[in-house]
């Protein structure tokens, strides 16, 4: 099962690849994190998803018409530095942000109600959504690779809005929503 837990903030001694845990660390199980934040999870065979069908199933229930594959690392991302340091920075989107770990992990940290930060370590198998307007950020961990498939709703948008973005109607309606 995925970890998730309440994250510590980044310092000049803890990078943001390490996992940042407080201490004592403060795990939260992933059902509460979806009940918290509106973040849904599945877990899917990576090796077989085409056979195992479930993927398929959260596509059609959900209107995913859209995939790509997106692999992180220094060599395979092009103007890799500005993309890390984009992903990191805190920002929503309009639509929902949906990713599945092929291989490889990272840690996408998501804005619980009291607006502290819970970190979601996505690993191999995992698929997450998370929904429009909720304030998140992703970074490799220190093993500094993910591949990841992408997938959208029709034609894909991927413009990240950076915090302080409150007057944006996603971020209304997700507030509405989660607070
Ligand atoms: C694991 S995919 C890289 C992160 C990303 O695509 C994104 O949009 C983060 O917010
Ligand atoms: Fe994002």
């Amino acid at each position: 099962m995925v970890r998730c837990w309440y994250a510590a903030d980044v310092t000049p001694e803890r990078d943001q690849r390490s996992e940042l845990q407080l201490d004592p660390p403060q795990p939260i199980d992933i059902q509460q994190v979806g009940e918290l934040t509106g973040v849904l999870y599945w877990k899917i065979d990576a090796d077989n998803y085409k056979s195992e069908g479930i993927l398929d199933k959260i596509r059609k229930e959900r209107g995913y018409s859209y995939e790509d594959v997106i692999e992180v690392s220094p060599d395979t991302l092009p103007n890799y530095e500005q993309k890390i340091k984009n992903f990191f920075e805190e920002h929503l989107h309009t639509d929902e942000e949906i990713r599945f770990a092929l291989a490889g992990s990272g840690y996408f940290d998501v804005r619980d109600p009291q607006d502290r930060w819970i970190r979601i370590a996505l690993e191999k198998g995992d698929l997450i959504v998370l929904p429009a307007g909720i304030y998140h950020r992703f970074t490799l961990d220190e093993k500094n690779y993910i591949k990841a498939m992408r997938l959208f709703v029709g034609e894909p948008v991927w413009t990240p809005y950076n915090r302080p973005a409150d007057d944006m109607e996603a971020r209304k309606q997700y507030v509405h929503k989660f607070s």
